[in-house]
C-alpha cells in the first residue's frame, strides 16, 4: 500500500530518503514555531530555506527530490512563491528571450521573486485591479503607478520581506487606451543591501491566524509611485507592446495569464491529499489508543475506534485522503498534457483544465479544511492541545481555501463551462470529464436499479448514480437560467443552485478517477481490495450525505438511499482491522507528523505527560506576575458584607 500511495516504488523510496533527511536534522526542528514571536519565527524561517538551499547545491538534489525537501521541512517560506509561482509565470508567460534572460537569474537564486497580483481593494476580480503599466515611448519604459490606497498590492507570500522582485500585475496603459492586465517583472530592492528601490514602498501585513502556522511567510505590501522599468520587462507571450507604442495580440488566448493559476491549483489539489492523510493518520493512530467506556469484568475499555460513530466520521475522511491522492495523480497527468499542448500552440483543452484545476482546487480543500476540524473533535480535548499537531495544521491549511482563487469564485467559473456545456449539447459532443453529458437523454430517463445493499458493489451503479445527479442538476439549471432574459442576471439569481451543481459535478469526477485508478495493475496482496473498499466508502458516504440532491432529481428512491447506507456500515467494518495499516501506508516520520497524538509508537500519555512540563509556565513553579497580581487579591480585606 505504501507503493500505491506514493505512485511507484522509485517515489517510495525517494521521498523516504527526502523525509529522513529532513528528520534528522536538527535544523529542521519545528516543535517551537508556535511558541516564538514573530521575529524569531520569520528569522528561523530564513535559516531553514538557506539551510535547505545548501542542501539542495551541496548534494545536487535532483527537482523531484528538492520538492520532497521542501514538503518535509513543513513550513511555509518565500521560496514557495518564488519556485512555486515566480518562476512557472516566467516559464508560461514570457518570450524564450524573456526566459533566457530571467530564469538562469532566478533558478540559480541570484534574484528572489514573489507573485504579485492581489491588492487591497480586488483579489478575486483580477480584471478589477488597479495599478498601472503607462508605455512612455520617449523612454521606451513602462511607468507602473499605485494610483490609489486600494491599489496597493496586499497579499503576495515572499514580498514583505525576502523578494528582490516581483511579477506585478497591472492593467496596460498605451497611447491612453486600456488593454487590460499583463504581468511586469519588477525590481523592488537593491540586489547589494536589499533597501527598497527609489518610489517603492514595501512591508509585511501582519500578523495572520494561529501560532506559528502561516506566520513564517512574510506576506506583503506594496506601492509604486511612478516606478519605471524597461519595456522588455513586460512579460510578452500573450501580447507585445512595440518600441513604437504599438499593441499587439498574439494567436495565444489572453486567459494564459491566468496559467499560473492553473499550474498552481492542480499543484494545490495533490498537496490537498498530503493535509488530509496528516490529520487523518493523527486521529486513527490515536483512536486506537483512547479507550472510554465500555469495560466488562474489570477488562479494558473499548477503543474509542470501535465505536461506529467514531467511524463513521474517520473512516470517510481516510477514503477521502485516497480519493485526493489518485485524483490529484490523474490531474497531474491532466496539465501535463494541457501543458505540452500550449507549447505547440493547441488551446483547445485549455477550458476543461481550467474547470477541473478550479473544481478540484475548491472541492478539495473544502472538504480538507473541514476534515482537518473533525479530526481534531475525533480526539476530544487532546487533539485541542498544540501538541496534538492538529491546531498548527489546521491554522496552516485553511488559507488554501482562499488563495489561488476562493472556493466559492472557483465553482462559479464551473459552472459557466458546465452551463456553457449543457447550452451547446445539440451541436457539439462534449468530451473529456463532460463526455457522460452526451448520454444526457439516457441519465434524465433511467432510474437507479439497485435492489439490495450488496447491488451498492458495483463500480458501474456508483457511477451512473453521480452521472445522473450532476446530469440532471446541470440540466435543472440551464432550464432555469433559460427563464431569464438577461444571461447574466439569472446566472447571479441562480449562483447557489449553480455551486451545488458545480460540485456534484466535481465529486463525478473524483468518484470515477479513483474507479478508473482500481480498473489499472494494483501489485501487493490485498492492496487492490483495501482501495476498493475506501473508494466504496468515499462514494456512500458522499451519496449519503447527499442525498437529498440523488432523490431531488429523481434519481433514486428513499429506500436505495437507506440501502447506501446499510452498505456502508458493512464497509466500516471492513476498514477496521486495516485502518492503521493505511494510515502507515502514508509512511510519514515522526517529524513530519509533529503530534504527539500521532506517534508511531503509540506511546502517547507519557510522551503527553512529559511535554506539558517543557511549557514556558512550568520554568518555575510561582508564574511571573503572581506576586504583583494575584497575591494582593488574596490578601485583599473587603468590607461589604456581600463579597
Ligand atoms: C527550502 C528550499 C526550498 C527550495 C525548493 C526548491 C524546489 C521547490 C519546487 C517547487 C515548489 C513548489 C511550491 C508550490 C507551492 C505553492 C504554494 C502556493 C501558495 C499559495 C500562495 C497564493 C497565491 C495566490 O493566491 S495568487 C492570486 C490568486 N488569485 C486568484 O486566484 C484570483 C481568482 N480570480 C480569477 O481567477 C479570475 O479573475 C476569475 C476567473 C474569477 C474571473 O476572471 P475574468 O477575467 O473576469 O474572467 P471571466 O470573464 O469570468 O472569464 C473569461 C474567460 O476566461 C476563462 N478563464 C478564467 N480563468 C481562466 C484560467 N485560469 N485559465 C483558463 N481560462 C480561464 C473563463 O472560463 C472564461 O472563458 P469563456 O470561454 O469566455 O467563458
Ligand atoms: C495566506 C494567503 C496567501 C496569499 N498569497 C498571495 C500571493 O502570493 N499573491 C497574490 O497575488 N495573492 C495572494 N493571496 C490573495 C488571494 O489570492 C486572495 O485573497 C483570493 O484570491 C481571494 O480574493 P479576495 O481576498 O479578493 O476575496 P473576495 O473576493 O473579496 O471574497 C470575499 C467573499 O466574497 C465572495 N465573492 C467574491 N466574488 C464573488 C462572486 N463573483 N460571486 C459570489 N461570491 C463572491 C467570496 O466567496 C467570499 O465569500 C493570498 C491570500 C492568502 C489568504
Amino acid at each position: 500500500m505504501k507503493v500505491a500511495w506514493a505512485g511507484s516504488r522509485e517515489t517510495l523510496e525517494l521521498s523516504d530518503r527526502m523525509a529522513k533527511l529532513v528528520a534528522n536534522d536538527p535544523v529542521f526542528e519545528k516543535f517551537t514555531r508556535p511558541m516564538l514571536g514573530r521575529k524569531e519565527l520569520f528569522k528561523n524561517t530564513l535559516r531553514k530555506a538557506a539551510h535547505g538551499w545548501k542542501l539542495i547545491v551541496d548534494l545536487r538534489l535532483t527537482e523531484e527530490e528538492a520538492k520532497w525537501l521542501r514538503l518535509y521541512i513543513d513550513e511555509p517560506a518565500y521560496t514557495d512563491l518564488h519556485w512555486g509561482m515566480f518562476i512557472p509565470a516566467i516559464e508560461g508567460q514570457g518570450t524564450e528571450e524573456q526566459k533566457k534572460k530571467w530564469l538562469p537569474l532566478a533558478q540559480k537564486m541570484k534574484i528572489i521573486g514573489c507573485y504579485a497580483q492581489t491588492e487591497l481593494g480586488h483579489g478575486s476580480n483580477v480584471q478589477g485591479l488597479e495599478t498601472t503599466a503607462t508605455f512612455d515611448p520617449q523612454a521606451d519604459e513602462f511607468v507602473i503607478h499605485s494610483p490609489t490606497l486600494t491599489s496597493s498590492k496586499w497579499w503576495p507570500g515572499g514580498l514583505g520581506k525576502a523578494s528582490t522582485h516581483a511579477l506585478v500585475y497591472a492593467r496596460l496603459i498605451v497611447g491612453g487606451e486600456f488593454h487590460g492586465v499583463h504581468g511586469f517583472i519588477v525590481q523592488l530592492r537593491s540586489l547589494e543591501d536589499h533597501s527598497p528601490l527609489p518610489g517603492i514602498t514595501v512591508g509585511d501585513i501582519g500578523l495572520k491566524f494561529g501560532n506559528g502556522a502561516y506566520n513564517t511567510m512574510d506576506n506583503g505590501v506594496l506601492r509604486f509611485d511612478h516606478v519605471r522599468i524597461p519595456r522588455n520587462q513586460m512579460l510578452m507571450r500573450v501580447s507585445q507592446v512595440t518600441k513604437e507604442g504599438k499593441y499587439m495580440q498574439s494567436d495565444v488566448p489572453r486567459q494564459l495569464i491566468y496559467g499560473t493559476m492553473v499550474y498552481v491549483r492542480q499543484t494545490i489539489v495533490v498537496d490537498a491529499s498530503k493535509a488530509l492523510s496528516r490529520a487523518v493518520c493523527i486521529a486513527t493512530r490515536y483512536s486506537a489508543v483512547r479507550r472510554q467506556f465500555g469495560s466488562r469484568n474489570g477488562g479494558p475499555e473499548t477503543q474509542v475506534i470501535d465505536y461506529k460513530t467514531q467511524q463513521s466520521r474517520l473512516f470517510p475522511l481516510l477514503a477521502s485522503a485516497y480519493a485526493f491522492r489518485f485524483v490529484g495523480e490523474w490531474l497531474k497527468w491532466l496539465y501535463m498534457d494541457v501543458k505540452q499542448r500550449l507549447e505547440a500552440n493547441d488551446f483547445s483543452t485549455l477550458p476543461e483544465a481550467h474547470a477541473c484545476t478550479a473544481g478540484l482546487k475548491s472541492l478539495t480543500t473544502t472538504a480538507t479544511a473541514d476534515g482537518i476540524e473533525e479530526c481534531r473533535k475525533l480526539c476530544g480535548g487532546h487533539g485541542y492541545l498544540v501538541s496534538s499537531g492538529l491546531p498548527e495544521l489546521f491554522a496552516v491549511y485553511i488559507p488554501a481555501c482562499t488563495y489561488e482563487g476562493d472556493n466559492v469564485v472557483l465553482l462559479l467559473q464551473v459552472a459557466r463551462f458546465i452551463v456553457k456545456t449543457v447550452s451547446e449539447l445539440g451541436y457539439k459532443q462534449p468530451v473529456g470529464t463532460t463526455a457522460y453529458m452526451g448520454r444526457v437523454a439516457t441519465l434524465m430517463q433511467n432510474n437507479c436499479a439497485v435492489r439490495t445493499a450488496e447491488d451498492w458493489l458495483n463500480p458501474g451503479a456508483i457511477v451512473e448514480a453521480f452521472e445522473a445527479r450532476a446530469a440532471r442538476m446541470a440540466v435543472a439549471c440551464g432550464r432555469q437560467l433559460a427563464k431569464f432574459e438577461n444571461p447574466e442576471e439569472g446566472f447571479a439569481e441562480l449562483a447557489s443552485d449553480l455551486v451545488e451543481a458545480s460540485v456534484a459535478h466535481c465529486q463525478l469526477i473524483v468518484v470515477s478517477k479513483f474507479i478508473e485508478k482500481l480498473q489499472q495493475d494494483i501489485p501487493g496482496k490485498g492492496v487492490k481490495q483495501s482501495l476498493e473498499i475506501l473508494c466504496y466508502v468515499y462514494a456512500l458516504f458522499l451519496l449519503h450525505k447527499h442525498q437529498g440532491d440523488f432523490l431531488a432529481v429523481g434519481y433514486l428512491t428513499p429506500k436505495q438511499a437507506l440501502l447506501a447506507n446499510d452498505q456502508l456500515r458493512t464497509l466500516y467494518s471492513k476498514v477496521r482491522p486495516n485502518a492503521i495499516a493505511l494510515v502507515d501506508s502514508f509512511n510519514y516520520t515522526d517529524h513530519y507528523l509533529g503530534s504527539i497524538l500521532g506517534r508511531y509508537d503509540g506511546n502517547v500519555y507519557p510522551k503527553l505527560y512529559e511535554a506539558a512540563w517543557e511549557d514556558p509556565l512550568n520554568d518555575s513553579d510561582v508564574a511571573d506576575g503572581f506576586h504583583q497580581y494575584v497575591q494582593p487579591i488574596l490578601k485583599q480585606k473587603l468590607h461589604s458584607a456581600k463579597l
